[in-house]
């Protein structure tokens, strides 16, 4: 399918190497950020000309005005969708503007540039269906499909509920962590912290626009902060009568059962981080892959012995500071990099 993505800002680009990595031909054009030379086109007319499939990847405040200049140069053979984190509003507007004639449907891809620069799997996308377009679904729902990804349909009102209380409320509450400082540079953290630090991370390398959208384009969105903020009053009024009354029975944690027995608790765990250290390997194999179409279009080999030696150097040094066996973790990586190499074809 020849895609045209309209709007080449961060997610438009990540969008667009997706493709190429899936083998998908995608033209992209932007009044305000570079397309690079090979991807462009010449205008929005020749880009809709052009594409079967055409991408609206524009922040949710200006989807109205690219909708409506896209729109004269639409024909009923295409397929249009957005890409944006909410969804009843999008959703409205591309039926309004497009209707009965031509074919479209919402989407919400729920990865974007810091998850795919990371090889974070499974990619998911929430795909909300036109009831005036049910074979445009069909269509956008395959292209997502070759390109890897899980897709879940959802009414635009359900997708917006359930992002209202976590994509909404997650990056409320890591706007509130930064806000107090809890982003800085700290001499050190507790293990509790790491979790939302990384979210923190994200949320900070998030184009900014996305917040706004997220808050005020969600028409749940206000409601989940209050609710939010009204629990969080609670938690801290009960926190100040216990301190008053020395007392702390209603904030204990919930009573988790009998515990399990020493050694279940340890192979638990364990098959738990067996499954972590899987899914590490699979995003690390697609970024050896990542590496090696870098290198075919450099004319480079798949095999880069001098890398991989100091890989190993480096991998020893950091086994011993972990109290590990250096030899034992060197082979460990001498079979990671076997299977890299051998996914690359070689
Ligand atoms: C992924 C690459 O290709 C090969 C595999 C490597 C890896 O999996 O880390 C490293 C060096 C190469 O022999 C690369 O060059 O980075």
């Amino acid at each position: 399918m020849r895609i045209g993505i309209l709007g080449y800002g961060r997610f438009g680009r990540a969008l667009g190497e997706l493709l190429h990595e899936a083998g998908h031909a995608y033209r992209a054009w932007d009044p305000m950020s570079g397309v690079p030379a090979e991807c462009r086109a010449t205008d929005l007319p020749e880009l809709a000309a052009a594409s079967e499939a055409l991408v609206l990847a524009v922040p949710i405040a200006a989807q109205a005005a690219a909708l409506a200049s896209l729109r004269p140069h639409l024909q009923p053979g295409q397929v249009v969708f957005d890409v944006g984190s909410v969804k009843a509003g999008p959703c409205a507007l591309l039926d309004a503007q497009l209707g009965e004639e031509i074919p479209h449907t919402g989407t919400h891809p729920l990865f974007g540039p810091v998850s795919l620069a990371r090889a974070e799997r499974p990619l998911r996308v929430v795909l909300c269906p036109s009831v005036k377009h049910p074979a445009a679904a069909d269509r956008v729902e395959r292209l997502f499909r070759s390109l890897g990804c899980e897709v879940l349909r959802q009414s635009p009102e359900d997708h917006d509920r359930v992002m209202a209380t976590t994509h909404a409320l997650t990056f409320f509450v890591a706007k509130g962590l930064l806000a107090v400082g809890a982003g800085a540079e700290l001499p050190f953290t507790p293990p509790s912290f790491h979790a939302i630090a990384r979210t923190l991370e994200s949320v900070r390398e998030d184009a900014g626009h996305l917040f706004a959208a997220l808050q005020n384009e969600n028409p749940f969105a206000a409601g989940a902060r209050e609710g939010l903020l009204e629990a969080l009053s609670a938690i801290h009024q009960s926190l100040a009568e216990a301190a008053e009354t020395g007392g702390g029975e209603q904030l204990s944690i919930p009573d988790l059962g009998t515990r399990s027995p020493v050694l279940q608790e340890a192979r638990d765990h364990i098959d738990a981080l067996d499954r972590e250290l899987v899914a590490l390997l699979a995003r690390r194999t697609e970024l050896g892959l990542r590496a090696g179409r870098a290198k075919a279009e450099l004319g480079l080999p798949v095999h880069d012995p001098e890398r991989e030696a100091s890989q190993l150097q480096a991998r020893r040094a950091w086994a011993d500071a972990a109290g590990l066996d250096a030899q034992g973790v060197e082979e460990v990586f001498r079979a990671v990099l076997r299977a890299s190499r051998s996914a690359q074809g070689r």
